[in-house]
């Protein structure tokens, strides 16, 4: 095929000769233009492969200015001039051009700076593909390799120094849900040498809140490529506030922004920064646009690789907490009930359940709070996900913080590996937590602020995470003397109690006390195999008589021991008499009615602190176990020992009260 050449040149006779000599040896001249105009549009309509270049053309615009866009076209180009000033050919040689005729000039130069031309621009252009891609090749590595995130974009940024020069580059992938995005910044400090700024240290170091540097990723990313260089990329800086006062810092005078699209629909973009004011050229843009075949294919497969891990995580997790489950979950079916003010519950239940209403479920100890919970959850749209539960009674302060959200390794002392918390577990599903008027003020905040965000930060770590959870909150505690007492933030309460749900205690519906004695027996012979031949009618006498301040708890272990201690032919009767007089005294029965604020009793506390302190005396201040303090309180011994640190019972009060006698 014949090489097209364009000759510009504004006398016609030096053109014409030109023309005769290339077509008499083969070359197919496409056109002579005597303008820069002209061989523009002469450029546009023939793609010639080479152009022949004067440097003085008719109108304002010169050769050197043309010789600017067929660098950035890739077409090669020899310059014809007669000129000798110094000043233009040392701006006539930073065009780098294949070669230069001086006019008058013979055939034979001519001849010979062309074929040179073409053998350089041939050799230029396949080094530069060979170039392009080693860094094609060297990426995929990268993305590859077992490295940790932030390591991984290093190594993908001092790669790509070489192709597009940077002073400091902000690279990172932007996912839709998410304000901030999963980046990291490096900033050059020498040959190789990078200084990484994480997205919480830059807005310390630029001294803005993250909500405006949030509102700034928002603004960048709906931007295509961009390409900004001096006083351009001043006007651009004017527009954006916070990426002026992060230029100003870093000496910053040029950009280019190039977002890659993902399959998924995920940004993943580069933003090259460099302190020169003309750094870039559409030439970078080109190589990083090129880039994005091999980027999206590698960081897709990495990104899927990442979620499998982590749904691995979550599955193993799950899993784990499943197992531990299945010995309490329950249906709506399991609870037992047939009095009015049951019946008032399962209507509640049912209408709360559909909604996503946050719920909090009110009744004294082991009324049935955890079960409805599950009812709740079994009857939402959201039964196929997970009911997680946390007793916030069971653990100190610090491991509420992390099991409620979770961590990132190396957050604290023994934060070993990355966990997550149980709002992430129960993503899409329930969150119930138990005991909510046993959580720290200082954790209520935190929580409140999730429930009003809907979004969690795990402890030492730096970006955000949506949760759609929903909330059933639970508690044996009256939490408006709590409120009352400082103990609860009233506007936590608030949000909590959007619909509460009280459980009577089982005193107040005894006519559920034969139906649910009958259902424990059933169950446990289920459970055994054993036979149950029902309830002697003495002891069911005796349980309709008992005040059972333990609720069906206590009631659940009594029929268990009873059914044990059975011969398996006979009907079941008690180990020990019901004594009412054993009963937990009022004052430590919470009311669960709610109160107002006034009817806050004064002396319940010191009763309840006595009371409790008299059955550690008789269990030696033994909590645990049969017979220990915590079986004879119905009560959960996680729940006594919060219960004795809120009302400052320590084992040394019992010793000391058991020595003197008193
Ligand atoms: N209506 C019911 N029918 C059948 N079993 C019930 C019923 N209510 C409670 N139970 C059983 O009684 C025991 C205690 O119930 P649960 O743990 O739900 O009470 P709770 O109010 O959450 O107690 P706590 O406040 O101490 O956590 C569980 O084993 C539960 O299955």
């Amino acid at each position: 095929m014949k090489k097209k050449l364009l000759i510009v040149e504004d006398e016609f006779v030096v053109a014409n000769d030109l023309r005769l000599i290339l077509q008499k040896v083969g070359y197919q001249v496409c056109g002579m233009a005597d303008s820069f105009q002209s061989a523009l549009d002469m450029i546009e309509e023939h793609q010639p492969t080479l152009v022949l270049l004067d440097i003085y053309l008719k109108g304002p615009k010169t050769g050197i200015d043309l010789a600017r866009i067929l660098h950035e076209k890739d077409i090669a180009f020899v310059y014809l001039s007669a000129n000798n000033n110094q000043k233009v050919l040392e701006e006539a040689k930073a065009t780098q051009p294949y070669g230069f005729l001086v006019k008058p000039f013979r055939e034979k130069d001519v001849l010979v700076a062309l074929e040179i031309a073409y053998y350089r621009h041939a050799h230029s252009l396949e080094a530069k593909l060979r170039k392009e891609q080693s860094l094609q090749v060297e990426l995929a590595r990268i993305m590859a390799a077992k490295l940790h995130w932030e390591e991984r974009l290093l190594q993908m940024a001092i790669h790509l120094q070489q192709a597009v020069p940077f002073d400091y580059i902000v690279l990172g992938l932007k996912k839709a849900e998410e304000d901030l995005p999963r980046a990291v910044s490096f900033f050059r400090t020498g040959f190789n040498e990078y200084q990484s700024i994480m997205l919480p240290d830059l807005k310390n170091m630029v001294g803005v809140s993250a909500e405006q540097f949030a509102e700034l990723c928002h603004h960048i990313f709906k931007q295509g490529p961009t390409l900004h260089n001096g006083s351009d990329f001043e006007e651009e800086c004017n527009r954006m506030p916070v990426k002026k006062l992060l230029s100003k810092k870093l000496g910053l005078n040029s950009n280019l922004y190039v977002p890659l699209t993902m399959a998924n629909g995920e940004i993943f973009f580069f933003s090259f920064l460099n302190r020169r004011e003309d750094a870039y050229t559409s030439e970078h843009l080109d190589l990083v646009e090129r880039l994005q075949a091999t980027l999206t294919l590698s960081i897709g497969r990495l990104l899927a690789f990442e979620e499998i891990e982590r749904l691995t995580e979550q599955l193993k997790r799950e899993k784990s907490y499943l197992q531990e489950e299945v010995k309490t979950s329950s249906n709506f079916e399991e609870i037992i009930g047939s009095s009015y003010k049951m019946l008032r519950v399962f209507d509640l239940v049912t209408q709360v359940a559909p909604v996503d209403t946050s719920v909090l479920l009110l009744g004294e100890s082991g009324t049935g709070k955890e079960l409805v919970a599950r009812a709740i959850h079994n009857l939402s749209s959201r039964k196929d996900k997970l009911l997680v539960k946390m007793n916030c009674a069971a653990l100190p302060a610090n491991l509420i913080e992390s099991e409620l959200f979770g961590h990132e390794k190396g957050a604290f002392t023994g934060a070993m590996e990355k966990r997550i918390g149980k709002f992430e577990l129960a993503q899409g599903g329930t969150i119930f937590l138990d005991e909510i008027g046993e959580i720290p003020v200082d954790l209520q905040s935190k929580l409140l602020r999730v429930l009003q965000e809907k979004e969690i930060e795990r402890i030492g770590g730096s970006t955000t995470i949506k949760v759609d959870v929903r909330i059933i909150a639970a508690t044996n505690r009256n939490l408006e003397e709590e409120v009352a007492a400082g103990k609860f933030r009233l506007d936590l309460y608030y949000r909590l109690n959007v619909f509460p749900v009280t459980l009577p205690p089982l005193r107040e519906r005894k006519d559920d006390i034969p139906l649910l004695a009958n259902f424990f027996g059933h169950k446990f012979s289920r459970k055994t195999g054993k036979p149950f031949h029902g309830i002697k009618a003495e002891a069911m006498d005796e349980m309709l008589r008992y005040h059972w301040p333990g609720n069906i708890r206590e009631m659940e272990n009594l029929v268990e021991q009873a059914f044990v201690l059975n011969d398996g032919r006979s009907p079941l009767q008690w180990g020990r008499p019901l004594n009412n007089d054993r009963v937990v005294p009022e004052s430590l029965v919470v009311e669960m009615v709610p109160k107002t604020l006034n009817d806050v009793k004064e002396g319940q506390l010191a009763a309840e602190r006595e009371y409790i302190l008299s059955i550690l005396k008789q269990t030696n201040g033994r909590i645990r176990g049969a017979g220990g303090a915590a079986e004879l309180l119905n009560l959960k011994p996680t729940t006594l020992e919060s219960r004795m640190e809120k009302l400052g019972i320590k084992k040394m009060h019992i010793l000391k009260d058991k020595e003197t006698g008193s």
